[in-house]
């Protein structure tokens, strides 16, 4: 039977304290397979009915890459406009991608249609799909920490562009684009909240009883 000690749960804590979401990467390239590995370890997560949702894409081409970053940009110009003042300001200094630097690209995609699973669980809620793929990259995310690769994810992206230029098949649904590499810092606090975007707030604030 295996069993983990306090040390163990001691540095698991650890790790979910120094998990980043990383934009400043370094350039050094990952070593062959690293990528491999890290979507074995994602496919052991959760998912409804065991229906391994999950579809990755390594994304190399360098067309297609430079494809991503102009729909980021593009993306990220127009989230800038709904802001404005003080907000628009704060925004426009964010770095919300480190998609240039990073030497790993990884889209996401959840396969709607999927039959593994034989529909279990998702009659009344389809939605799981997305969730179980969604815990997939939570468990990537933490895998990569653990060995001193980060990982972040990237959302202002338009879908379907992001479709079109990966040639994908219609059923997969876009979920996210992680950008995988060397983070050029480490810390404790989101960087979000160190721009003084946001802040973390206790959990009692998100919990109620019934
Ligand atoms: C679904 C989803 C989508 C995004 C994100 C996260 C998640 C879960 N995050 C990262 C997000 O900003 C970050 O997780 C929080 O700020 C908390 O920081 P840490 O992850 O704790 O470092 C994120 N960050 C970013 O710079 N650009 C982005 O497009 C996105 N998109």
């Amino acid at each position: 039977m295996i069993s983990f000690d306090d040390t163990f749960r001691r540095q698991l804590h650890e790790l979910f304290v120094w998990r980043r979401d990383v934009r400043r990467f370094r350039r050094d390239p990952l070593p062959d397979g690293t990528l491999e590995r890290l979507i074995d370890t994602a496919c052991l997560s959760p998912s409804v009915g065991l229906s391994q949702p999950w579809r990755f894409v390594i994304v190399e081409d360098k067309a297609r890459r430079l494809a991503v970053i102009e729909d980021f940009r593009a993306c990220n110009a127009d989230a800038l406009q709904s802001y404005s003042g003080e907000r628009a300001a704060l925004y426009a200094a964010l770095k919300l991608s480190g998609l240039e630097d990073a030497p790993g690209h990884l889209a996401v995609f959840a396969e709607k249609t999927s039959t593994i699973g034989s529909g279990l669980g998702r009659a009344t809620m389809p939605e799981t799909t997305e969730y179980s793929v969604v815990a997939a990259i939570c468990s990537m995310w933490l895998a990569a920490r653990a060995e001193g690769i980060g990982l972040g994810w990237v959302s202002i992206l338009n879908p379907i562009r992001i479709h079109d230029i990966l040639d994908v098949p219609e059923a997969w649904k876009f979920i996210g684009y992680l950008c995988i590499g060397y983070p050029e810092t480490e810390c404790d606090r989101p960087e979000l909240e160190q721009a003084k975007w946001e802040s973390r707030r206790n959990s009692s604030e998100f919990t109620v009883r019934r």
